[in-house]
């Protein structure tokens, strides 16, 4: 069942008011529902139960604190890329042993915070990175616990800046060098091998490439059990792809069924990694339109969110639904692009759409619950938006609005 609903013909969310919020605490606005950031993490808890994965949520989708306890409540470890991901799953109270610790250039300080802070393994991505966590735990006198990811050069048939499991990305180890790779981590000292990773890309909605990559990390499985290297978990990687328009909704069950079958018999724990399902559809962006400006060959609504805000239309041309608040007949219906206030002609929030707004009316974009506020920036100093968690009819304020007054305040005037 949807957590939108009208009421009075005012859009609420998880029963709370989105005018309410608007008005209590001023736009743009990000508001997540606690409700259904549950519901997508017991969907993943269910469709793969017969492997009791550990799921490992990806922060980069949505590292606000709030977010991160509730998931922790429910179990969830966390796929890290950041020193400051680390420092935020713990000041959340996250487990520092259910962390994995991914990403293609993690410095020194990195390893040895995690190191430290007793993080479950690293998702190796390179040789000079094996070599640089073996001499971090050497120092330390500890054993750094390992697992590879491999690139299985296969086509997510996504976006191409979100694609990650080609040849051509930066991403992973390639396939064909994997073995090796393996025996010189078995052969440092201050290594421990515990398992094996690939992640091939975001948004997939055909998800036979998923599959794919998995069977093919399980032929390398085989091969390093010959050689007596045993690993503890298979780590399959992100998440299915959502909804933001007309994409069919990915068959998580189905997935899960795949994988079940293709890890039967194997004693390796599942770890998977999803971000985007487990948020995106769990956030809007709340935003106020400014002016409805008639230009020569379009019309523009103007609104108080900008691509600061949320860049995935100005970066991958995204699409994000845009649904008034409060829906009106009064006035005509206008085809607009949805921009913000910054200088570029690239800051749309949406292009095309059809729309009868005024000033001042109330626009909620979907779908902004992953890769939205944690891709936020001060571009044009702006402040980064306030963040509302809502859950049934309550709401609390879990992020306060950047003050504009002071952004400047890590400078030093010279
Ligand atoms: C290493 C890694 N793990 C997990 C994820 C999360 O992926 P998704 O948000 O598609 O579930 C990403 C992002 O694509 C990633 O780069
Ligand atoms: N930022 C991307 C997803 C990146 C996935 C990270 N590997 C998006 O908004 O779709």
């Amino acid at each position: 069942m949807s957590l939108f609903q009208s009421i009075d013909n005012s859009l609420h969310f998880d029963q709370v008011s989105l005018a309410q919020l608007a008005k209590t605490y001023g736009t743009p606005l990000y508001v997540y529902s606690q409700t259904a950031l549950t519901q997508a993490f017991q969907a993943y808890q269910q469709a793969f139960a017969k492997n009791q994965p550990l799921i490992c949520y990806a922060v980069k989708a949505n590292g606000n604190l709030s977010v991160l306890k509730h998931f922790a409540s429910l179990g969830s470890g966390f796929d890290i890329v950041s020193g400051g991901e680390l420092a935020r799953v713990l000041a959340a109270g996250g487990d520092a042993g259910k962390v994995i610790f991914s990403g293609v250039g993690k410095s020194a300080a990195e390893i040895q915070d995690a190191l430290q802070a007793g993080v479950l393994c690293f998702n190796v991505e390179s040789l000079p990175e094996l070599d640089r966590i073996n001499s971090v735990a050497a120092k330390m006198g500890v054993q750094a616990p390992i697992s590879l990811r491999i690139n299985p050069d296969v086509d997510a048939q996504t976006h191409p800046y979100i694609s990650t499991g080609l040849k051509e990305n930066k991403f992973g180890i390639a396939f064909v060098d994997a073995l090796q790779a393996y025996r010189h981590a078995a052969s440092l000292e201050n290594l421990q091998i515990v398992g094996i990773d690939c992640h091939i890309g975001s948004q997939l909605i055909d998800l036979s490439p998923l599959t794919e990559a998995l069977e093919r990390l399980l032929v390398l499985v085989d091969q390093l059990e010959a050689e007596g290297i045993v690993l503890q978990h298979i780590d399959i990687g992100g998440g299915v792809g959502i909804v933001y328009s007309d994409e069919t909704q990915p068959d998580l069950q189905a997935y899960a069924d795949s994988v079940a079958r293709l890890l039967e018999g194997r004693p390796q724990h599942l770890v998977m990694e999803p971000g985007r399902s487990l948020v995106g559809n769990a956030g809007v962006l709340l935003t106020q339109v400014e002016f409805v400006k008639q230009g020569e060959t379009k019309n523009f609504v103007i609104v108080d969110a900008a691509m600061n805000d949320l860049m995935r239309p100005a970066l991958y041309q995204a699409y994000h639904e845009v649904v008034a608040v409060a829906p009106r007949n009064d006035v005509e219906t206008v085809l607009a692009d949805v921009v913000g206030p910054i200088c570029e002609t690239g800051d749309f929030l949406a292009q095309n759409r059809q729309l009868a707004v005024v000033e001042g009316d109330l626009l909620a974009i979907q779908s902004a619950g992953a890769y939205a506020s944690s891709m936020a920036s001060n571009y044009n100093s702006r402040g980064k938006a306030a963040e509302i968690l809502v859950c049934e009819g309550q709401e609390t304020l879990v992020r306060r609005r950047e003050n504009v007054s002071d952004l400047w305040r890590d400078e030093i005037l010279a």
